[in-house]
């Protein structure tokens, strides 16, 4: 947090906006809460964070009503350089980022050692784990929320359901090999085949083995789990949780199975995804997995992985009430798309620096 007048660089822009900004009880009341550990200061308050985002990221994320609400809230979003040293830019109270490039990482990671008081969101270690396929899942195979039973009492009781992640093999190199690898790992027809590289977004469902021998490596191959076309998309901001659903791939039946040798390929099935939040759904396919299980994991994953900013694909096996697997986890998704993103996210940054 920085008290008005220190902003370098942002000085002049917030003076001219003072009054119109700043002026609210509730702002008058929050900076007595966070200046000087809750002694009673009449300094106003900016919270400023810096973004390092592509322009598609920058267009979808920060929209109008992020940023006016933002404002209102005494948060002021400044775009990053990437091709300048951060330590010459800012100052900064909060970093977002979601930019590749080594050169670019080692700006931040140089950053994160010598500016341990700016909260970077969110460790770059912390995403590298989730952007590749082969490690991406094993958190959620690591917890135990395999077995159903009941949590608290009260209103937050309920039956919770198993989570898991499906049966999944890596493939290194080397396509001939895969008949035989999928033999000897048992994993069941039909197969998923996804890059390895989470960022890389094709995707193949194969009806038989030999035809996974026509994709290039390195791949992750997943069982693929019928579950009515329907998936979760479970967004994470701090401590929010907010679910929706999606329209997924189709079930695939025992007969389509053996009919149809071969490979299909989906040049990106996720992005095209609709909204079914409107649709007309038979209940054992729609209703939202129970909230108590839906906190918990996301407790649990934000624990182990230690990212702030992500969210979770789960689907629900066709056919049981409360078998659920995370097939994919996204670092900074497209909050544009979480119902309410404008409130959960400026509150979220406000808690960050409130805890500090
Ligand atoms: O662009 P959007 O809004 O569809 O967001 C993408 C996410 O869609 P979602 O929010 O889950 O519907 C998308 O999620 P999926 O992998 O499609 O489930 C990714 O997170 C994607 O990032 P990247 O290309 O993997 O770096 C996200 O793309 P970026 O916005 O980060 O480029
Ligand atoms: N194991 C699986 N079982 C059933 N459907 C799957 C499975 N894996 C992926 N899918 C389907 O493929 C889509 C894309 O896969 P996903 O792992 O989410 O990759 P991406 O990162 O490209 O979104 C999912 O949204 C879902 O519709
Ligand atoms: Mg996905
Ligand atoms: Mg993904």
């Amino acid at each position: 947090m920085r008290m008005r007048g220190e902003i370098v660089g942002y000085k002049r822009e917030m003076e001219d906006e003072e009054e119109e900004d700043y002026n609210t009880e509730e702002m008058n009341h929050r900076e007595k809460e966070m200046v000087g550990g809750g002694v009673p200061q009449s300094k106003k308050f900016v919270v400023v964070v810096g973004y390092a985002l592509t322009s598609k990221k920058v267009m979808s994320f920060l929209q109008p009503k992020l940023e006016g609400l933002a404002r209102s809230k005494g948060i002021l979003f400044v775009a990053i350089d990437q091709n300048k040293p951060l330590s010459d830019q800012g100052p900064f109270d909060i970093v977002l980022h979601k930019l590749s490039g080594s050169k670019w990482r080692r700006n931040l990671e140089e950053y994160r050692l010598t500016h341990p008081d700016v909260t970077v969101l969110d460790p770059p270690d912390a995403i590298q784990q989730v952007y590749n396929r082969q490690y991406m899942l094993e958190d959620v195979a690591d917890l135990n929320l395999s077995d159903t039973y009941e949590v608290g009492r009260g209103p937050n009781a309920g039956l919770l359901g198993k989570v898991g992640v499906p049966r999944q093999l890596v493939i290194e190199k080397d396509s001939s090999s895969i008949p035989d690898a999928v033999g000897k790992a048992g994993l069941r027809l039909p197969i998923v085949a996804k890059p390895l590289a989470a960022k890389s977004h094709e995707l193949s469902l194969a009806y038989d083995k030999f035809s996974l021998q026509m994709l290039e490596p390195p791949l992750v191959l997943q069982e693929f789990i019928n579950h009515g076309g329907i998936l979760f998309k479970v967004y994470i901001v701090g401590e929010t949780v907010k679910v929706v659903r999606r329209f997924s791939l189709p079930d695939v039946s025992k007969r389509e199975l053996s009919n149809n040798p071969g490979v299909f390929r989906f040049p990106r099935v996720s992005c095209a995804a609709a909204s079914a939040d409107e649709a007309d759904l038979d209940p054992c396919v729609g209703e939202l997995p129970p909230r108590p299980l839906l906190e918990r994991l996301a407790k649990e994953l934000r624990r182990r992985s230690g990212l702030r900013l992500f969210n979770l694909d789960i689907i629900r096996e066709l056919g049981t009430e409360d078998r659920y697997y995370v097939i994919d986890i996204n670092y900074f998704p497209g909050y544009g798309k979480m119902p309410e993103y404008e409130h959960i996210f400026t509150d979220f940054l406000l808690s960050l620096v409130k805890q500090k």
